[in-house]
């Protein structure tokens, strides 16, 4: 069966675009790194997070998966939010405490270290900037490890003789997202009211990759981004955030911090749900700001269909505003257009 790997094949990066800023000797922000203020967001919204952090979190739905009317709680927020925050998720904190001190060694290798598992230029997994950065104006203060089935091929050369910890408890980690990610879209299907029998794959079969990202401390944060804004591109993505950094944007508010709640993870969508659900849970706006202080981490769990399989609105969408297509072809369109994939494939 194809992975996510194969979708990038014919769109190959240039190795400019591949390889990060090597920040462990950079002391001033480059040129090449410095966002203009008018770009994407305004420099009154980029202020740093402070006293409007309570307001953000209280708003902002926070889901107990336990809770007894969890299908109400999640479909709702879904549609009003394309984003919540989940506790009772099951997954233990050692686990997620375990993944983020793995991905902080993995990053505070020195970088020559760190290119030694640098992603092909057609490829997806292994040490690299974000795919977005041909796309963007600038570069962003960020760096990432793509792990998509296995991370030892990565991971051993990273640690020729040390990579069995790293491996176990990804593989562990990616494990565990797997059934929660399960568990979740068969309360989004639900409240949907579609069977399982209505897609064209089982969910038994989804495919994930995990996305460790890094966002080291910056002599400037007020100047550049860490991840521009974008919407993410498969079908849902379950993120750990231990430090604050991620933004949400929300018509009628602009930019809304979204602080981490001790124990949660956040839940949101990526562009394939959007093609499922006819546009009903739509992929949220979002970004990542850097600060100067601390190296941040965060960890984003992507889960799809099967690559070779068909997604489509949902049969009872009464008037289907996207073309069926695979989740093959749909990265191809994705890796050409980014932003615009979705306008691509929606019916005009
Ligand atoms: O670091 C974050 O808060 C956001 C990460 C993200 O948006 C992504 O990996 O797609
Ligand atoms: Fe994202």
């Amino acid at each position: 069966m194809g992975t996510v790997s194969g979708a990038y094949k014919d769109v190959p990066m240039r190795l400019k675009h591949v390889i990060p800023l090597d920040f462990e000797s950079t002391k001033v922000v480059p040129e090449s790194h410095i966002w203009p203020e008018t770009e994407n967001f305004p420099l009154s919204d980029r202020v740093l997070p402070s006293d409007d952090d309570e307001k953000s979190k209280s708003w902002i739905p926070v889901i107990d998966l336990m809770a007894p009317n969890v299908v109400e709680l999640i479909g709702h927020a879904c549609e009003t939010w394309g984003i919540f925050h989940l506790t009772n998720h099951g997954i233990p904190s050692s686990l997620i405490h375990d993944v983020e001190s793995q991905a902080r060694r993995l990053f505070s290798l020195p970088t020559e270290q760190k290119l030694k598992a640098l992603r092909s230029a057609d490829g997806a997994t292994g040490y690299g900037a974000a795919r977005m950065v041909p796309f963007l104006t600038k570069y962003l203060w960020h760096e990432g490890f793509l792990i998509a089935g296995s991370p030892i091929e990565h991971a051993s050369v990273l640690w020729p003789h040390d990579h069995k910890t790293f491996c176990d408890v990804m593989e562990t980690y990616q494990k565990m997202m797997n059934s929660l990610a399960h568990q979740l879209l068969l309360l989004m299907l639900k409240w949907l009211e579609v069977s399982e029998d209505e897609l064209n794959w089982k969910l038994s079969m989804s495919q994930d990759a995990l996305l460790l990202n890094s966002f080291p401390a910056c002599p400037d944060p007020k100047s550049t981004i860490g991840l521009a804004p974008h919407t993410d591109s498969l079908l849902i993505t379950i993120l750990h955030q231990s430090q604050e950094g991620l933004q949400i944007f929300r018509d009628g508010f602009g930019w809304v911090t979204v602080s981490p709640i001790e124990g949660a993870l956040v839940v949101n969508f990526g562009n394939l749900m959007d093609i499922l659900s006819n546009g009903k849970f739509s992929g949220i706006l979002h970004r990542a700001f850097v600060n100067q202080i601390r190296h941040r981490i965060s960890v984003a769990y992507f889960c799809y269909p099967p690559i070779d399989s068909q997604v489509a609105p949902f049969a009872k969408s009464e008037c289907p505003i996207y073309s069926s297509l695979t989740v093959k072809e749909y990265l191809e369109i994705r890796a050409k257009h980014m932003e615009d994939a979705l306008s691509v494939i929606k019916i005009k």
